[in-house]
């Protein structure tokens, strides 16, 4: 039995698509379900539905054998884990971004993020010493109320920048969802890992 943990919001869709593509049969009610735990016997699999941060928790601590997680997930903190597979989907990428025109604070720059390791790296290599506030969403609001000069996030459609006249200054980093492992489960569950790799990448986007 293979456990795989799936962040429950966008990718979701994406990832289950990809799952039923590589021919698992997983049944139709499982998008709609409030459940977040579920077991599908036939194909010897059970999913865990979880926020995308706790998916590597999941996983590096071998209570999933398997996860999906973001690029940029995997970015902001360190895990024992192995990633195996791009799998080419919830395309997006992390940028900096601001209002336009507008420099960064000369004396105390502050950048806000939910990625508060990618952005401190970032900054560092930039050579410019940042403040970095971190925040847990809608955090395009905080060069508009006057909380940082500038953010990192996930750009996407480019959409949230635009309704909030902020303009994308600098890309960092393109991401996709990655399959990911635990390495107790890789070493122990072999050949099922393998199969599920193998069928995936057969089927991932190019
Ligand atoms: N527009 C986007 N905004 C945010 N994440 C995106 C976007 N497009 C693709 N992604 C990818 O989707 C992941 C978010 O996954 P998911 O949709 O499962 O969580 P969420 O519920 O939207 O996020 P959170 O719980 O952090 O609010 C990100 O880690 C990123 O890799
Ligand atoms: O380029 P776009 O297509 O507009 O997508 C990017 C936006 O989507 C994400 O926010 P989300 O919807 O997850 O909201 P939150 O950050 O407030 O949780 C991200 O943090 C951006 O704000």
């Amino acid at each position: 039995m293979l456990t795989i943990a799936m962040p429950k919001g966008r990718i979701f869709n994406e990832a289950l698509e990809l799952l039923r593509k590589a021919g698992y049969t997983l049944p139709p009610e499982f998008a709609e379900s409030r459940k977040l735990m579920i077991e599908v016997p036939e194909e010897n699999m059970r999913f865990i539905l979880a926020k995308p941060m706790d998916v590597v928790t999941y996983v590096e601590h071998g209570v999933a054998d398997l996860g999906i997680a973001g690029k940029d997930v995997m970015m902001e903190e360190e895990r024992d884990v192995y990633e195996l597979l791009d799998l080419k989907i919830s395309k997006c990428h992390l940028a900096v971004a601001g209002l336009p025109g507008v420099r960064m604070n000369q004396i105390a720059p502050r950048v806000a993020t939910k990625y508060p390791n990618i952005a401190s790296s970032y900054f560092r290599e930039q050579g410019e010493q940042v403040e970095i506030i971190r925040l847990n969403g809608s955090i395009e609001l905080a060069p508009l109320i006057g909380l940082a000069d500038r953010i990192v996030d996930i750009v996407s459609t480019g959409r949230t920048l635009k309704e909030n006249g902020l303009v994308e200054l600098e890309k960092i980093a393109d991401v996709t969802s990655r399959l990911i492992v635990n390495p107790v489960s890789y070493r122990m569950k072999d050949e099922a890992v393998d199969e599920l790799v193998h069928r995936l990448s057969e089927v991932i986007p190019q």
